[in-house]
């Protein structure tokens, strides 16, 4: 596994969140959260519903703002505050496979793959068509499916082609909301073992929000579970098991499904 490098020095972490407090009104949804990613980890965000993943997520992503802590990624300050030249850098380095793929209906996978490419390279069409190809293949989609809309391709199809093109600029960290959601669960295994396979070969980060407690014990390193505002309990999916520490861990982890997941991993 590689992990991410800074100026050439290996980074420890890949996020790095301090004391965020995030409003939306009057309706306080994080007070003080803080959270590390490790570089070449992956890590799984969990809580129940409302609790703020999808929130958390497009803060990071410096999508949404905040009132007050701070978001490193990649070593850089305050993600906030960067301009707008190092903030694009950044951005090149993070894929995102959003929830149900975000694919623009109007384009074919491979035109779709190549968003970001002809956002941010300036290559000739035929070499982005090849890198295209080349992402498409990483995800274990056929040739023939770089040429289909996404409404020709099944849910499994759709979500890898998304993860062709969050992978389409090589990016060190990938965020997947609820990757497998919607998948059965052999096709939701499947998608567990291939994100696991490219986070190894590639050295990716995994930032991952999933309510999917066979993705949890089959792949990730860790998870952050988010309850009362901030990140209440975080660590190896065994050793939530083991200490719980909050009633929503208790019950998520150690209820019957969770005993069983975790007896066969
Ligand atoms: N753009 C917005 N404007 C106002 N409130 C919002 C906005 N986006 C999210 N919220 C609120 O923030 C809270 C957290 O929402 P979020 O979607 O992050 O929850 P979640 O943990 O991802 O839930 P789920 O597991 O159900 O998807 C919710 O109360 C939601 O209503």
């Amino acid at each position: 596994m590689t992990a991410p490098q800074l100026n050439g020095a290996q980074l420890e972490y890949a996020i790095r969140i301090r004391g965020l407090t995030k409003h939306f009104g009057t309706q306080l949804i994080f007070e003080n959260l803080s959270l590390d990613v490790h570089a070449g980890e992956i890590l799984a965000i969990a809580g129940g519903s409302g609790t703020g993943k999808s929130v958390l997520l497009r803060t990071i992503l410096g999508l949404l703002p905040f009132e007050a802590g701070s978001v490193e990624i990649l070593g850089s300050s305050d993600f906030a505050s960067l301009s707008k030249t190092e903030r694009v850098k950044i951005e090149r380095q993070v894929g995102v496979l959003f929830q149900d793929g975000a694919l623009f209906s109007s384009l074919t996978v491979l035109q779709n793959v190549q968003v970001p490419m002809r956002e941010h390279l300036k290559l000739p069409l035929k070499t982005m068509d090849a890198l295209a190809l080349l992402k498409i293949a990483m995800v274990g989609l056929p040739p023939s499916a770089a040429y289909k809309y996404p409404s020709e391709l099944s849910g499994g199809m759709r979500k890898r082609a998304g993860l062709a093109r969050a992978l389409a600029l090589d990016p060190r960290i990938v965020f997947l909301d609820e990757p497998t959601s919607g998948l059965d669960p052999i096709g939701a295994a499947a998608f567990d073992r291939l994100i696991q396979s490219l986070q190894r070969t590639l050295g990716l980060t995994v930032y991952m929000i999933t309510h999917d407690l066979d993705s949890i014990f089959a792949v990730c390193d860790r998870v952050a579970v988010l309850a009362d505002k901030h990140v209440v309990r975080e660590g190896a999916p065994m050793d939530l098991v083991r200490d719980p520490g909050h009633p929503w861990v208790r019950e998520y982890f150690c209820g019957e499904r969770g005993r069983q997941i975790a007896k066969a991993s």
